[in-house]
């Protein structure tokens, strides 16, 4: 079963019936609206729509779990976590959730996997896919609110760099908002995308990872 194709219907089908009972009802409809959402994306920006639609599908599959839940998954699948992701259990379940899938369906290919580990924290050197992904957990039709509805109308309007900023970025403003604490590596990550970190990339002889590696 582990070893199936992951791009088979059968595939699909059973992670879809599974997550139903490792979810609520609502994020269970929140997957199957970013699944279909990163497909979209995928058509309009020209990638592979089928691992858009399965990392869409599985991108919540450890978002069961409550805090003290999501800290004994981190132990049990193997992650080494800093104390400060430690003391933040609502980022995790992306984390586990790419190692446990790793390790239950070893077909799956390590672009998906990635994708749904990113989807909460981003990533510096994101990936299309990685960047559609986390663009459709924010914008599937089950979010609502003006600035959603806004980013939505831009999708296959601006490029998709632009549009992960512009998403990042609404993130960014909600954490704060909300009084939640960001994660410290939230402004490598917003740099790592601006110009002039480009541009430095480009020197020659410049390091390519200023900040330290991952
Ligand atoms: N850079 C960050 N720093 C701290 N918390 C973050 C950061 N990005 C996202 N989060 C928080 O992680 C939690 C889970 O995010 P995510 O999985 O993307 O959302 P959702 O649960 O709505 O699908 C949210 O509470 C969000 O505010």
């Amino acid at each position: 079963m582990g070893d199936a194709n992951p791009f088979s219907e059968e595939f699909f089908e059973a992670r879809r019936a599974e997550l139903e009972g490792r979810v609520g009802p609502r994020r269970f409809q929140h997957s199957l609206g970013v699944a279909d959402t990163a497909a979209a994306l995928a058509r309009v920006y020209g990638a592979d729509e089928r691992e858009a639609r399965l990392a869409g599908l599985l991108h919540d599959w450890d978002k069961g779990y409550d805090d003290p839940g999501i800290l004994a998954r981190a132990d049990e699948v193997g992650l080494t976590l800093s104390d400060e992701l430690r003391s933040m259990p609502r980022v995790l379940h992306g984390l586990t959730a790419a190692a446990a899938l790793r390790r239950d369906f070893p077909a799956l290919p390590e672009t998906v996997l990635a994708a749904v580990e990113r989807h909460t924290l981003g990533e510096v050197a994101m990936g299309d896919l990685d960047m559609i992904v986390y663009i459709a957990d924010a914008l599937e039709p089950g979010r609502t609110g003006r600035t959603v509805e806004k980013l939505r109308k831009q999708m296959g309007k601006v490029p998709l760099r632009e549009l992960f900023l512009e998403v990042y970025a609404y993130w960014v403003r909600l954490i704060m908002e909300r009084r939640h604490p960001m994660y410290s590596r939230t402004t490598e990550i917003w740099n790592s995308y601006m110009p002039e970190q480009e541009v430095f990339r480009t020197m020659p002889g410049a390091d390519t990872m200023p900040y330290g590696r991952p």
